[in-house]
């Protein structure tokens, strides 16, 4: 059987995405999923989204596999990829920019803008330890500058969820960590039962924070979407920033903001189509 796919990537956090509306089973196996995101024997990328058909009235439904073939609850870039994914799929039939997708942290709602931009709204972040989760204070308090040892050292760790698991920590040089080496042992700390993604943040002034990313089931990406809105979230806790930031990522800038008025995350951002293929 021939499927065929889209390559995309938001700011370099790239996906094989997949026209999978005549189904709400996956075409593409967790298994074969790591191999076809490998980037010397595959196509390469750091996940595969699928594009199903809506659930509980939604237009459509976003699943993920990353590329160790584990399935997250969220994709920021990736539902940005999926708008416009989406948007070209329907083509000329289309009859709306904003799409209700579900996803297994609830709807979420990219919209394509004018000037070819994306923006999501991304829900309410999450901020409870047993929500996020993890073990690191009482299941019902927040996880806010809270010592944590990792490799030797005593980092000091905020924890967001933004349906996916984000652990937090502010730094004075992002370029100065050895992200491939603590990455994995922040993934897969102990106070960590479902792992998490792990985002080391300088903050350059209120409004601009420089991130690096480790991503649960990817590694070093170029971007993280959910990691910048968790960041942001993170930042305000702490007094470190305003409410609306650009987040610099290795692969290009987020606008983020946490809105006052109805305290949900809003992410813009760009979503760029690559090449197609048949497998
Ligand atoms: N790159 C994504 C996040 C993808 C999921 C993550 N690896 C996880 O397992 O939670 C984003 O842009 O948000």
């Amino acid at each position: 059987m021939a499927i065929e796919f889209t390559k995309y990537h938001g700011l370099g956090n790239d996906f094989i995405l997949i026209d999978n509306r005549s189904s709400s089973v996956p075409v593409i196996t967790p298994e074969q999923a790591i191999k076809l995101c490998d980037r010397h024997f595959g196509i390469g990328a750091d996940g595969v989204i699928f594009a199903l058909p809506g659930e509980n009235g939604t237009d459509y439904t976003m699943r993920i596999f990353n590329s160790d073939g584990s399935e997250p609850e969220m994709c920021g870039n990736g539902i940005r990829c999926l708008g416009v994914f989406l948007a070209d799929l329907e083509g000329e039939s289309r009859s709306k920019d904003l799409y209700r997708i579900h996803t297994l942290a609830g709807v979420i709602t990219p919209q394509l803008m004018a000037d070819g931009q994306v923006k999501v709204d991304m829900g309410l972040p999450k901020l409870l330890a047993a929500e996020i989760p993890t073990t690191l204070s009482a299941g019902d308090s927040k996880v806010i500058n809270q010592p944590l040892e990792v490799a030797g050292k005593t980092w000091e760790v905020t924890c967001v969820s933004m349906g996916n698991p984000h652990c937090i920590t502010f730094v004075d040089d992002v370029a100065a960590i050895p992200l491939e080496s603590i990455g994995p042992q922040f993934e897969h700390h102990p106070v960590f039962p479902q792992r998490t993604n792990t985002e080391f943040i300088q903050v350059v002034s209120r409004n601009y924070l420089k991130m690096r990313v480790w991503e649960r089931g990817a590694g070093i990406t170029l971007a993280c979407g959910t990691g910048a809105c968790a960041s942001l979230v993170a930042g305000v806790l702490t007094g470190k920033c305003d409410r609306t930031a650009t987040v610099e990522l290795p692969g290009g800038p987020l606008e983020i903001e946490w809105s006052e008025i109805d305290q949900r995350v809003y992410m813009t951002g760009p979503a760029e189509r690559v090449f197609t293929g048949k497998l």
